[in-house]
Protein backbone atom coordinates (compact mmCIF):
# COMPACT_ATOMS: atom_id res chain seq x y z
CA UNK A 1 0.00 0.00 0.00
CA UNK A 2 1.91 3.13 -1.10
CA UNK A 3 -0.04 5.34 1.97
CA UNK A 4 2.35 3.34 4.45
CA UNK A 5 5.86 4.62 2.42
CA UNK A 6 7.79 6.00 4.70
CA UNK A 7 8.90 9.80 3.53
CA UNK A 8 11.88 9.33 0.64
CA UNK A 9 13.71 11.77 -1.53
CA UNK A 10 14.58 10.02 -4.98
CA UNK A 11 17.54 11.26 -6.67
CA UNK A 12 18.25 11.06 -10.91
CA UNK A 13 19.65 12.49 -13.07
CA UNK A 14 18.11 14.65 -15.69
CA UNK A 15 20.49 16.30 -18.27
CA UNK A 16 24.45 17.34 -18.56
CA UNK A 17 25.54 18.11 -15.09
CA UNK A 18 21.77 18.17 -13.52
CA UNK A 19 19.68 15.95 -11.18
CA UNK A 20 16.73 15.97 -9.62
CA UNK A 21 15.79 15.58 -5.86
CA UNK A 22 12.56 14.56 -5.20
CA UNK A 23 11.45 14.62 -1.74
CA UNK A 24 8.12 12.48 -1.51
CA UNK A 25 5.21 12.34 0.73
CA UNK A 26 3.07 9.54 -0.09
CA UNK A 27 0.12 10.52 1.46
CA UNK A 28 -2.15 13.76 1.29
CA UNK A 29 -0.51 16.79 2.84
CA UNK A 30 -2.38 19.39 3.85
CA UNK A 31 -6.32 20.00 4.33
CA UNK A 32 -5.99 22.33 1.13
CA UNK A 33 -8.37 21.73 -1.41
CA UNK A 34 -5.25 21.12 -4.17
CA UNK A 35 -4.40 18.29 -2.38
CA UNK A 36 -8.22 17.00 -1.97
CA UNK A 37 -6.99 13.87 -4.65
CA UNK A 38 -5.03 12.41 -1.99
CA UNK A 39 -2.37 11.13 -4.07
CA UNK A 40 0.43 12.37 -2.28
CA UNK A 41 3.24 14.64 -3.40
CA UNK A 42 6.73 15.49 -4.45
CA UNK A 43 8.83 18.55 -3.74
CA UNK A 44 11.14 18.66 -6.69
CA UNK A 45 14.69 20.50 -6.15
CA UNK A 46 17.42 20.39 -8.31
CA UNK A 47 21.02 20.82 -8.53
CA UNK A 48 23.49 22.03 -11.21
CA UNK A 49 26.79 21.76 -11.21
CA UNK A 50 28.60 23.60 -13.87
CA UNK A 51 31.86 25.93 -12.35
CA UNK A 52 29.84 26.95 -9.74
CA UNK A 53 27.16 24.71 -8.13
CA UNK A 54 23.53 26.02 -7.91
CA UNK A 55 20.76 24.16 -5.92
CA UNK A 56 16.88 25.13 -7.05
CA UNK A 57 14.13 25.33 -4.30
CA UNK A 58 15.28 22.96 -2.01
CA UNK A 59 11.90 21.48 0.27
CA UNK A 60 10.17 22.04 3.28
CA UNK A 61 10.87 21.62 6.82
CA UNK A 62 9.48 18.34 7.09
CA UNK A 63 12.04 17.19 4.78
CA UNK A 64 15.51 19.35 6.25
CA UNK A 65 17.26 16.43 7.37
CA UNK A 66 16.70 13.35 4.79
CA UNK A 67 16.79 15.80 2.18
CA UNK A 68 20.76 17.11 3.03
CA UNK A 69 21.63 13.38 3.41
CA UNK A 70 20.38 12.79 -0.08
CA UNK A 71 22.51 15.90 -1.09
CA UNK A 72 25.52 15.43 0.96
CA UNK A 73 26.25 11.95 -0.15
CA UNK A 74 26.29 13.24 -3.93
CA UNK A 75 28.39 16.60 -3.45
CA UNK A 76 29.78 18.21 -1.23
CA UNK A 77 27.45 21.00 0.14
CA UNK A 78 29.97 22.81 1.99
CA UNK A 79 30.82 24.23 -1.77
CA UNK A 80 27.13 25.14 -2.77
CA UNK A 81 27.38 28.72 -4.04
CA UNK A 82 23.51 29.39 -4.88
CA UNK A 83 20.55 29.01 -3.96
CA UNK A 84 17.52 29.58 -6.38
CA UNK A 85 14.46 30.06 -5.46
CA UNK A 86 11.24 29.93 -7.91
CA UNK A 87 9.28 31.47 -4.64
CA UNK A 88 9.66 31.54 -1.08
CA UNK A 89 7.83 29.37 1.00
CA UNK A 90 8.34 30.29 4.65
CA UNK A 91 7.95 26.75 5.82
CA UNK A 92 11.22 25.84 3.72
CA UNK A 93 13.30 28.75 6.05
CA UNK A 94 14.72 25.72 8.45
CA UNK A 95 15.78 23.80 5.63
CA UNK A 96 17.24 27.03 3.63
CA UNK A 97 18.65 27.78 7.82
CA UNK A 98 20.34 24.39 7.75
CA UNK A 99 22.18 24.97 4.53
CA UNK A 100 23.79 28.32 5.70
CA UNK A 101 25.21 26.33 8.68
CA UNK A 102 27.07 24.12 6.33
CA UNK A 103 27.64 26.97 3.69
CA UNK A 104 27.68 30.21 4.78
CA UNK A 105 28.81 31.48 1.60
CA UNK A 106 25.39 31.16 -0.24
CA UNK A 107 23.91 33.44 -2.21
CA UNK A 108 19.99 33.50 -2.63
CA UNK A 109 18.84 34.13 -5.99
CA UNK A 110 14.86 35.10 -6.34
CA UNK A 111 12.53 38.03 -7.97
CA UNK A 112 12.13 41.39 -5.57
CA UNK A 113 8.83 40.40 -3.57
CA UNK A 114 10.88 36.91 -2.78
CA UNK A 115 13.80 39.16 -1.37
CA UNK A 116 11.33 40.88 0.60
CA UNK A 117 9.30 37.37 2.01
CA UNK A 118 13.62 35.64 2.40
CA UNK A 119 14.94 38.04 4.36
CA UNK A 120 11.84 38.22 6.85
CA UNK A 121 12.09 34.59 6.68
CA UNK A 122 15.46 34.16 7.71
CA UNK A 123 14.93 36.97 9.98
CA UNK A 124 18.47 38.34 8.46
CA UNK A 125 18.20 41.68 6.83
CA UNK A 126 21.85 41.37 5.08
CA UNK A 127 21.37 38.19 3.41
CA UNK A 128 23.79 38.37 0.42
CA UNK A 129 20.72 37.89 -2.61
CA UNK A 130 20.70 38.38 -6.15
CA UNK A 131 17.70 39.91 -7.29
CA UNK A 132 16.29 38.75 -10.70
CA UNK A 133 14.09 41.47 -12.57
CA UNK A 134 13.80 39.49 -15.96
CA UNK A 135 17.35 41.28 -17.59
CA UNK A 136 20.33 39.74 -15.06
CA UNK A 137 21.37 36.32 -16.23
CA UNK A 138 23.56 33.52 -13.78
CA UNK A 139 26.91 32.27 -15.11
CA UNK A 140 27.34 28.79 -13.69
CA UNK A 141 30.11 28.05 -16.10
CA UNK A 142 29.86 24.99 -18.47
CA UNK A 143 27.27 26.45 -20.73
CA UNK A 144 25.14 26.90 -17.38
CA UNK A 145 24.13 30.54 -18.22
CA UNK A 146 20.96 30.74 -16.48
CA UNK A 147 18.36 33.40 -17.48
CA UNK A 148 15.07 34.20 -15.32
CA UNK A 149 11.92 35.14 -16.09
CA UNK A 150 9.35 36.44 -13.50
CA UNK A 151 5.96 35.25 -13.14
CA UNK A 152 4.40 36.73 -10.63
CA UNK A 153 0.39 35.78 -10.03
CA UNK A 154 -1.59 36.74 -6.73
CA UNK A 155 -0.60 33.45 -4.49
CA UNK A 156 2.97 33.46 -5.34
CA UNK A 157 3.74 37.39 -6.14
CA UNK A 158 7.54 36.23 -6.03
CA UNK A 159 7.56 33.23 -8.90
CA UNK A 160 9.99 33.06 -10.67
CA UNK A 161 11.00 30.62 -13.36
CA UNK A 162 14.60 29.97 -14.07
CA UNK A 163 16.13 28.63 -17.68
CA UNK A 164 19.26 27.11 -18.50
CA UNK A 165 20.01 27.21 -22.50
CA UNK A 166 22.74 24.77 -22.07
CA UNK A 167 20.18 21.78 -21.25
CA UNK A 168 17.06 23.47 -22.55
CA UNK A 169 15.18 22.87 -19.01
CA UNK A 170 12.73 25.10 -17.59
CA UNK A 171 12.81 25.28 -13.89
CA UNK A 172 9.00 26.22 -13.57
CA UNK A 173 8.37 26.03 -10.42
CA UNK A 174 4.33 26.02 -9.57
CA UNK A 175 3.57 26.27 -13.13
CA UNK A 176 3.17 22.64 -15.27
CA UNK A 177 3.35 20.35 -11.97
CA UNK A 178 1.08 18.43 -10.52
CA UNK A 179 0.03 16.80 -6.71
CA UNK A 180 1.07 13.24 -7.66
CA UNK A 181 3.72 10.93 -6.21
CA UNK A 182 5.23 8.03 -7.55
CA UNK A 183 8.70 6.34 -8.87
CA UNK A 184 8.13 7.70 -12.06
CA UNK A 185 10.83 11.10 -12.56
CA UNK A 186 9.54 11.90 -16.24
CA UNK A 187 6.22 11.61 -17.51
CA UNK A 188 6.43 8.99 -20.28
CA UNK A 189 2.78 7.28 -20.84
CA UNK A 190 1.61 11.20 -19.84
CA UNK A 191 -1.67 10.58 -20.45
CA UNK A 192 -2.07 9.41 -16.85
CA UNK A 193 -1.46 12.06 -15.43
CA UNK A 194 -4.23 14.53 -17.38
CA UNK A 195 -6.55 14.41 -14.42
CA UNK A 196 -3.95 14.98 -11.85
CA UNK A 197 -2.26 18.55 -13.87
CA UNK A 198 -6.03 19.43 -14.78
CA UNK A 199 -7.29 19.16 -11.48
CA UNK A 200 -3.89 20.98 -10.56
CA UNK A 201 -4.69 23.81 -12.92
CA UNK A 202 -8.22 24.39 -11.83
CA UNK A 203 -6.74 24.76 -8.46
CA UNK A 204 -4.07 26.62 -8.71
CA UNK A 205 -3.91 28.23 -12.18
CA UNK A 206 -7.57 28.79 -12.78
CA UNK A 207 -8.62 31.97 -10.61
CA UNK A 208 -5.58 33.35 -11.71
CA UNK A 209 -5.29 32.44 -15.67
CA UNK A 210 -4.63 36.20 -16.91
CA UNK A 211 -1.44 36.04 -15.09
CA UNK A 212 -1.15 32.43 -16.68
CA UNK A 213 -1.27 33.67 -19.89
CA UNK A 214 1.05 36.30 -19.49
CA UNK A 215 3.50 33.75 -17.99
CA UNK A 216 3.01 31.47 -20.85
CA UNK A 217 3.47 34.56 -23.29
CA UNK A 218 6.79 35.68 -21.84
CA UNK A 219 8.26 31.60 -21.61
CA UNK A 220 6.97 31.10 -25.51
CA UNK A 221 10.04 31.45 -27.56
CA UNK A 222 12.35 29.64 -25.17
CA UNK A 223 13.33 26.35 -26.69
CA UNK A 224 12.35 23.98 -23.79
CA UNK A 225 12.77 20.32 -23.97
CA UNK A 226 11.68 19.78 -20.29
CA UNK A 227 9.87 21.46 -17.32
CA UNK A 228 11.57 20.83 -14.78
CA UNK A 229 8.06 21.24 -12.33
CA UNK A 230 8.19 22.03 -8.98
CA UNK A 231 6.09 18.90 -8.10
CA UNK A 232 4.59 15.73 -9.83
CA UNK A 233 6.81 14.03 -12.89
CA UNK A 234 9.06 16.08 -15.22
CA UNK A 235 7.27 17.29 -18.22
CA UNK A 236 9.31 16.09 -21.35
CA UNK A 237 6.75 13.27 -23.64
CA UNK A 238 3.58 15.68 -22.57
CA UNK A 239 5.29 18.80 -22.62
CA UNK A 240 3.98 19.86 -25.74
CA UNK A 241 0.46 19.35 -25.26
CA UNK A 242 0.54 20.48 -21.38
CA UNK A 243 1.67 23.98 -23.28
CA UNK A 244 -1.92 24.25 -25.59
CA UNK A 245 -3.98 22.71 -22.40
CA UNK A 246 -2.34 25.56 -19.99
CA UNK A 247 -3.27 27.99 -22.78
CA UNK A 248 -7.10 26.38 -24.07
CA UNK A 249 -7.78 26.12 -20.36
CA UNK A 250 -6.66 29.53 -19.00
CA UNK A 251 -8.34 31.26 -22.59
CA UNK A 252 -11.53 29.53 -20.92
CA UNK A 253 -11.48 31.16 -18.19
CA UNK A 254 -10.23 34.29 -19.46
CA UNK A 255 -13.35 34.27 -22.11
CA UNK A 256 -15.68 33.63 -19.62
CA UNK A 257 -19.08 35.50 -19.82
CA UNK A 258 -18.97 35.70 -16.19
CA UNK A 259 -15.82 36.88 -13.42
CA UNK A 260 -16.16 37.20 -9.67
CA UNK A 261 -13.57 39.23 -7.90
CA UNK A 262 -12.30 37.35 -4.93
CA UNK A 263 -10.17 39.67 -2.97
CA UNK A 264 -8.93 38.77 0.08
CA UNK A 265 -5.68 38.98 2.40
CA UNK A 266 -4.12 36.32 4.32
CA UNK A 267 -1.61 37.10 7.07
CA UNK A 268 -1.18 32.62 8.49
CA UNK A 269 -2.66 31.48 5.08
CA UNK A 270 -5.98 30.46 6.25
CA UNK A 271 -8.06 32.56 4.51
CA UNK A 272 -6.09 32.25 1.34
CA UNK A 273 -7.08 28.31 2.21
CA UNK A 274 -10.65 28.77 1.92
CA UNK A 275 -10.13 31.79 -0.97
CA UNK A 276 -9.20 28.81 -3.12
CA UNK A 277 -11.40 26.45 -2.27
CA UNK A 278 -14.56 28.97 -2.84
CA UNK A 279 -12.27 29.88 -6.35
CA UNK A 280 -12.52 25.96 -7.14
CA UNK A 281 -16.49 26.25 -6.79
CA UNK A 282 -17.31 29.12 -8.68
CA UNK A 283 -14.54 28.11 -11.72
CA UNK A 284 -16.24 24.59 -11.68
CA UNK A 285 -19.36 25.78 -12.21
CA UNK A 286 -18.07 27.41 -15.70
CA UNK A 287 -17.48 31.48 -14.36
CA UNK A 288 -14.17 32.56 -14.13
CA UNK A 289 -12.52 34.50 -11.16
CA UNK A 290 -10.28 36.90 -10.76
CA UNK A 291 -8.11 36.12 -7.37
CA UNK A 292 -6.77 39.39 -5.56
CA UNK A 293 -4.51 38.97 -2.41
CA UNK A 294 -4.87 42.59 -1.37
CA UNK A 295 -1.64 42.91 0.10
CA UNK A 296 -0.06 42.98 -3.11
CA UNK A 297 -2.38 44.11 -5.98
CA UNK A 298 -2.57 48.03 -6.49
CA UNK A 299 -5.87 49.76 -5.78
CA UNK A 300 -6.53 50.63 -9.34
CA UNK A 301 -6.30 47.27 -10.24
CA UNK A 302 -8.93 46.40 -7.28
CA UNK A 303 -10.98 49.09 -9.06
CA UNK A 304 -10.94 47.83 -12.21
CA UNK A 305 -11.57 43.98 -11.55
CA UNK A 306 -14.66 45.12 -9.32
CA UNK A 307 -15.94 47.50 -12.05
CA UNK A 308 -15.75 44.63 -14.35
CA UNK A 309 -17.12 41.49 -12.14
CA UNK A 310 -20.54 40.32 -11.65
CA UNK A 311 -19.94 39.62 -8.37
CA UNK A 312 -16.92 40.03 -5.54
CA UNK A 313 -16.42 37.96 -2.49
CA UNK A 314 -14.34 39.64 0.50
CA UNK A 315 -12.27 37.47 2.69
CA UNK A 316 -10.19 38.30 5.66
CA UNK A 317 -8.70 36.89 8.78
CA UNK A 318 -9.45 38.80 12.27
CA UNK A 319 -6.07 39.95 13.93
CA UNK A 320 -5.83 42.06 16.80
CA UNK A 321 -9.36 42.81 16.45
CA UNK A 322 -9.92 44.07 13.50
CA UNK A 323 -9.81 43.59 9.10
CA UNK A 324 -5.87 44.11 8.39
CA UNK A 325 -5.50 47.66 6.33
CA UNK A 326 -5.08 46.02 2.91
CA UNK A 327 -8.39 44.47 3.44
CA UNK A 328 -10.16 47.90 5.20
CA UNK A 329 -8.56 50.19 2.15
CA UNK A 330 -10.11 46.90 -0.15
CA UNK A 331 -13.78 47.50 1.20
CA UNK A 332 -13.72 51.23 0.51
CA UNK A 333 -12.86 50.76 -2.69
CA UNK A 334 -15.61 48.36 -3.58
CA UNK A 335 -18.19 50.12 -1.43
CA UNK A 336 -17.32 53.05 -4.04
CA UNK A 337 -17.29 50.67 -6.97
CA UNK A 338 -19.45 47.93 -6.96
CA UNK A 339 -22.88 48.18 -7.98
CA UNK A 340 -26.26 47.13 -6.19
CA UNK A 341 -26.98 44.28 -8.63
CA UNK A 342 -23.57 42.43 -8.18
CA UNK A 343 -23.66 39.64 -5.99
CA UNK A 344 -21.50 39.97 -2.41
CA UNK A 345 -19.83 37.30 -0.16
CA UNK A 346 -17.58 37.31 2.85
CA UNK A 347 -15.61 34.70 4.50
CA UNK A 348 -12.86 34.41 6.69
CA UNK A 349 -10.42 32.72 9.55
CA UNK A 350 -10.42 33.77 12.91
CA UNK A 351 -9.46 32.64 16.45
CA UNK A 352 -11.83 33.86 18.75
CA UNK A 353 -13.73 36.66 18.06
CA UNK A 354 -13.54 37.41 14.52
CA UNK A 355 -14.44 40.66 13.80
CA UNK A 356 -12.99 41.63 10.67
CA UNK A 357 -15.66 39.18 9.07
CA UNK A 358 -18.54 40.69 10.71
CA UNK A 359 -17.27 44.19 9.46
CA UNK A 360 -17.30 43.35 6.00
CA UNK A 361 -20.64 41.74 6.49
CA UNK A 362 -22.35 44.71 7.90
CA UNK A 363 -20.99 47.23 5.73
CA UNK A 364 -21.74 45.09 2.96
CA UNK A 365 -25.16 44.40 4.16
CA UNK A 366 -25.81 48.00 5.23
CA UNK A 367 -24.81 48.98 1.49
CA UNK A 368 -27.59 46.86 -0.22
CA UNK A 369 -25.97 44.07 -1.42
CA UNK A 370 -27.61 41.21 -2.16
CA UNK A 371 -25.00 37.82 -0.71
CA UNK A 372 -24.60 34.87 -2.51
CA UNK A 373 -24.18 32.37 0.06
CA UNK A 374 -24.13 32.85 3.97
CA UNK A 375 -21.27 34.36 5.13
CA UNK A 376 -18.27 32.12 6.29
CA UNK A 377 -16.41 31.55 9.61
CA UNK A 378 -13.99 28.92 9.98
CA UNK A 379 -12.30 28.66 13.52
CA UNK A 380 -8.01 28.55 12.66
CA UNK A 381 -7.59 26.23 10.10
CA UNK A 382 -9.94 24.45 7.24
CA UNK A 383 -10.90 21.17 7.34
CA UNK A 384 -12.09 18.82 5.00
CA UNK A 385 -15.87 19.45 5.42
CA UNK A 386 -15.21 23.05 6.11
CA UNK A 387 -13.54 22.87 2.31
CA UNK A 388 -16.59 21.06 1.03
CA UNK A 389 -19.22 23.71 2.68
CA UNK A 390 -16.72 26.52 0.60
CA UNK A 391 -16.39 24.89 -2.36
CA UNK A 392 -20.41 23.97 -2.72
CA UNK A 393 -21.12 28.03 -1.80
CA UNK A 394 -18.67 29.12 -4.95
CA UNK A 395 -20.50 26.56 -6.91
CA UNK A 396 -24.25 28.37 -5.41
CA UNK A 397 -22.52 31.86 -5.89
CA UNK A 398 -21.80 30.61 -9.63
CA UNK A 399 -25.41 29.06 -10.29
CA UNK A 400 -26.81 32.41 -8.41
CA UNK A 401 -24.73 34.51 -10.84
CA UNK A 402 -25.88 32.65 -13.46
CA UNK A 403 -29.40 32.77 -12.89
CA UNK A 404 -29.34 36.39 -12.45
CA UNK A 405 -27.86 36.82 -16.40
CA UNK A 406 -30.17 34.17 -18.20
CA UNK A 407 -32.47 36.78 -20.30
CA UNK A 408 -35.28 34.97 -20.20
CA UNK A 409 -36.16 33.75 -23.68
CA UNK A 410 -39.13 32.91 -24.93
CA UNK A 411 -39.75 28.81 -24.46
CA UNK A 412 -38.98 27.69 -27.75
CA UNK A 413 -40.74 24.00 -28.90
CA UNK A 414 -37.72 21.58 -28.87
CA UNK A 415 -36.02 20.94 -32.43
CA UNK A 416 -36.84 17.50 -33.81
CA UNK A 417 -33.22 16.45 -32.99
CA UNK A 418 -33.55 17.05 -29.27
CA UNK A 419 -36.44 15.35 -29.53
CA UNK A 420 -34.71 12.53 -31.20
CA UNK A 421 -32.21 12.73 -28.22
CA UNK A 422 -34.35 12.82 -25.32
CA UNK A 423 -35.64 9.53 -26.53
CA UNK A 424 -32.46 7.77 -24.97
CA UNK A 425 -33.47 6.45 -21.82
CA UNK A 426 -32.04 6.12 -18.75
CA UNK A 427 -32.27 3.99 -15.22
CA UNK A 428 -33.43 6.21 -12.08
CA UNK A 429 -30.24 6.14 -9.73
CA UNK A 430 -28.69 7.72 -6.88
CA UNK A 431 -25.01 8.18 -6.35
CA UNK A 432 -23.77 8.18 -3.25
CA UNK A 433 -20.08 8.90 -1.72
CA UNK A 434 -18.70 9.24 1.55
CA UNK A 435 -15.34 9.96 2.11
CA UNK A 436 -13.65 10.35 5.66
CA UNK A 437 -15.60 13.22 7.08
CA UNK A 438 -17.40 14.22 3.63
CA UNK A 439 -20.22 12.64 1.67
CA UNK A 440 -22.50 13.97 -1.26
CA UNK A 441 -25.18 12.00 -3.80
CA UNK A 442 -26.81 13.04 -6.61
CA UNK A 443 -29.85 12.07 -8.99
CA UNK A 444 -28.69 10.48 -11.96
CA UNK A 445 -30.08 8.69 -14.98
CA UNK A 446 -27.01 9.08 -17.38
CA UNK A 447 -26.24 5.87 -16.69
CA UNK A 448 -25.29 2.99 -18.49
CA UNK A 449 -23.19 -0.28 -18.58
CA UNK A 450 -19.63 -0.10 -20.04
CA UNK A 451 -18.18 -2.90 -19.83
CA UNK A 452 -18.44 -6.95 -19.17
CA UNK A 453 -14.92 -8.10 -17.78
CA UNK A 454 -14.93 -6.43 -15.66
CA UNK A 455 -18.63 -5.33 -14.97
CA UNK A 456 -18.34 -1.69 -15.26
CA UNK A 457 -20.34 1.05 -15.99
CA UNK A 458 -20.09 4.92 -16.91
CA UNK A 459 -22.19 8.05 -15.36
CA UNK A 460 -22.09 11.48 -16.72
CA UNK A 461 -22.02 13.72 -13.86
CA UNK A 462 -22.12 17.99 -14.62
CA UNK A 463 -18.85 19.23 -14.09
CA UNK A 464 -20.61 21.95 -11.60
CA UNK A 465 -22.38 18.48 -9.40
CA UNK A 466 -21.02 19.01 -5.95
CA UNK A 467 -20.40 15.28 -5.95
CA UNK A 468 -17.88 15.48 -8.81
CA UNK A 469 -15.06 16.41 -6.30
CA UNK A 470 -15.99 12.85 -5.16
CA UNK A 471 -15.46 10.80 -8.50
CA UNK A 472 -11.61 11.11 -9.32
CA UNK A 473 -9.78 8.30 -10.24
CA UNK A 474 -9.59 5.88 -7.17
CA UNK A 475 -12.73 7.39 -5.38
CA UNK A 476 -15.05 4.51 -4.25
CA UNK A 477 -19.14 4.99 -4.20
CA UNK A 478 -22.01 3.61 -4.49
CA UNK A 479 -24.87 3.50 -7.28
CA UNK A 480 -28.22 3.10 -6.40
CA UNK A 481 -30.75 1.84 -8.73
CA UNK A 482 -34.09 3.14 -7.91
CA UNK A 483 -37.51 1.11 -8.05
CA UNK A 484 -40.25 1.92 -9.94
CA UNK A 485 -43.18 2.54 -7.83
CA UNK A 486 -41.06 4.12 -5.02
CA UNK A 487 -38.28 6.38 -6.60
CA UNK A 488 -40.50 9.62 -6.60
CA UNK A 489 -39.81 10.29 -3.08
CA UNK A 490 -36.15 9.45 -2.89
CA UNK A 491 -36.05 11.24 -6.78
CA UNK A 492 -37.75 14.45 -5.16
CA UNK A 493 -35.39 14.67 -2.10
CA UNK A 494 -32.02 14.09 -4.19
CA UNK A 495 -33.28 17.13 -6.57
CA UNK A 496 -34.07 19.43 -4.02
CA UNK A 497 -31.51 22.25 -3.72
CA UNK A 498 -29.20 21.82 -0.60
CA UNK A 499 -27.21 24.40 0.91
CA UNK A 500 -23.67 24.40 1.02
CA UNK A 501 -22.29 21.74 3.39
CA UNK A 502 -25.93 20.15 4.47
CA UNK A 503 -26.65 16.49 4.93
CA UNK A 504 -28.17 14.74 1.92
CA UNK A 505 -28.71 12.33 4.19
CA UNK A 506 -30.63 13.37 7.03
CA UNK A 507 -34.12 11.76 6.99
CA UNK A 508 -33.02 9.13 4.29
CA UNK A 509 -32.88 5.33 5.20
CA UNK A 510 -29.47 4.42 4.53
CA UNK A 511 -26.92 1.96 5.61
CA UNK A 512 -23.21 2.15 4.96
CA UNK A 513 -21.73 0.24 1.90
CA UNK A 514 -18.20 -1.86 2.69
CA UNK A 515 -16.74 0.98 0.75
CA UNK A 516 -18.16 3.73 3.45
CA UNK A 517 -20.42 5.06 1.18
CA UNK A 518 -24.42 4.85 1.70
CA UNK A 519 -26.61 2.20 0.57
CA UNK A 520 -29.91 3.50 0.25
CA UNK A 521 -32.16 0.99 1.60
CA UNK A 522 -35.38 1.70 -0.27
CA UNK A 523 -33.48 0.95 -3.70
CA UNK A 524 -34.17 -2.01 -6.07
CA UNK A 525 -30.29 -2.88 -6.20
CA UNK A 526 -26.54 -1.11 -5.42
CA UNK A 527 -23.65 -1.34 -7.00
CA UNK A 528 -20.31 -1.01 -4.81
CA UNK A 529 -18.17 1.29 -7.39
CA UNK A 530 -14.52 2.56 -7.87
CA UNK A 531 -13.92 4.94 -10.21
CA UNK A 532 -11.23 4.09 -13.13
CA UNK A 533 -11.14 7.18 -15.18
CA UNK A 534 -12.88 10.05 -16.24
CA UNK A 535 -13.61 11.65 -19.42
CA UNK A 536 -14.20 15.26 -20.34
CA UNK A 537 -17.50 15.41 -22.42
CA UNK A 538 -18.71 19.14 -23.09
CA UNK A 539 -19.98 20.17 -19.86
CA UNK A 540 -19.88 16.67 -18.20
CA UNK A 541 -17.31 14.40 -16.79
CA UNK A 542 -17.84 10.94 -18.08
CA UNK A 543 -16.53 8.91 -15.04
CA UNK A 544 -15.79 5.28 -16.01
CA UNK A 545 -16.17 2.74 -12.82
CA UNK A 546 -15.82 -0.86 -12.37
CA UNK A 547 -18.11 -2.59 -9.70
CA UNK A 548 -16.71 -4.20 -6.56
CA UNK A 549 -20.01 -5.40 -5.28
CA UNK A 550 -23.28 -5.35 -5.20
CA UNK A 551 -27.02 -6.83 -4.52
CA UNK A 552 -30.31 -7.11 -5.82
CA UNK A 553 -32.72 -5.75 -2.73
CA UNK A 554 -36.07 -6.64 -4.43
CA UNK A 555 -36.04 -9.30 -6.50
CA UNK A 556 -39.86 -8.32 -7.64
CA UNK A 557 -39.03 -4.79 -8.57
CA UNK A 558 -38.63 -3.48 -11.78
CA UNK A 559 -36.08 -0.40 -12.49
CA UNK A 560 -37.29 2.96 -12.68
CA UNK A 561 -36.97 4.98 -16.04
CA UNK A 562 -36.67 8.26 -17.00
CA UNK A 563 -38.35 9.57 -19.99
CA UNK A 564 -37.77 12.88 -21.24
CA UNK A 565 -39.75 15.50 -24.04
CA UNK A 566 -36.26 16.24 -25.31
CA UNK A 567 -32.40 15.79 -24.71
CA UNK A 568 -31.71 19.21 -23.53
CA UNK A 569 -32.68 17.90 -20.01
CA UNK A 570 -32.05 15.46 -17.80
C1 LIG B 1 -1.21 38.52 16.19
C2 LIG B 1 -2.54 37.83 16.05
C3 LIG B 1 -3.69 38.49 16.43
C4 LIG B 1 -4.93 37.88 16.33
N1 LIG B 1 -6.05 38.53 16.72
C5 LIG B 1 -7.26 37.93 16.62
C6 LIG B 1 -8.45 38.58 17.06
O1 LIG B 1 -8.44 39.71 17.55
N2 LIG B 1 -9.62 37.94 16.96
C7 LIG B 1 -9.71 36.69 16.42
O2 LIG B 1 -10.82 36.16 16.30
N3 LIG B 1 -8.61 36.03 16.01
C8 LIG B 1 -7.39 36.61 16.09
N4 LIG B 1 -6.26 35.95 15.69
C9 LIG B 1 -6.39 34.59 15.11
C10 LIG B 1 -6.40 34.65 13.57
O3 LIG B 1 -7.52 35.33 13.09
C11 LIG B 1 -6.40 33.20 13.03
O4 LIG B 1 -5.11 32.65 13.32
C12 LIG B 1 -6.70 33.09 11.55
O5 LIG B 1 -6.73 31.71 11.21
C13 LIG B 1 -5.66 33.78 10.69
O6 LIG B 1 -6.07 33.70 9.36
P1 LIG B 1 -5.02 33.75 8.17
O7 LIG B 1 -4.25 32.45 8.22
O8 LIG B 1 -5.83 33.85 6.93
O9 LIG B 1 -4.13 34.92 8.37
C14 LIG B 1 -5.01 36.56 15.80
C15 LIG B 1 -3.83 35.91 15.44
C16 LIG B 1 -2.62 36.53 15.57
C17 LIG B 1 -1.38 35.77 15.17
Amino acid sequence: MPQTKPRDVQVFPVATDTRVLRSRSWTRLRFEIEYALAKGTTANSYLIEGDKTALIDPPGETFTQIFLEALQQRFDVKKLDYVILGHVNPNRAATLKALLEIAPQITFVCSNPGAINLRGALENLDLPILIMRGEETLDLGKGHYLQFIPTPNPRYADHLCTYDPQTEILYSDKLFGAHVCGDQVFDEGWEVYNEHRRYYFDCLMAPHARQVETALDKLADLPVRLYATGHGSLVRYGLIELTKAYRLWSQQQTSADLTVALIYASAYGNTATLAQAIARGITKAGVAVESINCEFTDPDEIRAAVEKADGFIMGSPTLGGHAPTPVQTALGIVLSTATNNQLAGVFGSFGWSGEAVDLIESKLKDAGYRFGFDTIRVKFKPNDVTLQLCEEAGTDFAQALKKAKKVRSPSVPATSVEQAVGRIVGSLCVVTAKQDDISSAMLASWVSQASFSPPGLTIAVAKERAVESLTHSGNKFVLNILKDGNHIGLMKHFLKPFGPGQDRFADVAAQEAENGSPILTDALAYLECSVQNRMESGDHWLVYATVDNGKLLDNNGVTAVHHRKTGTHY
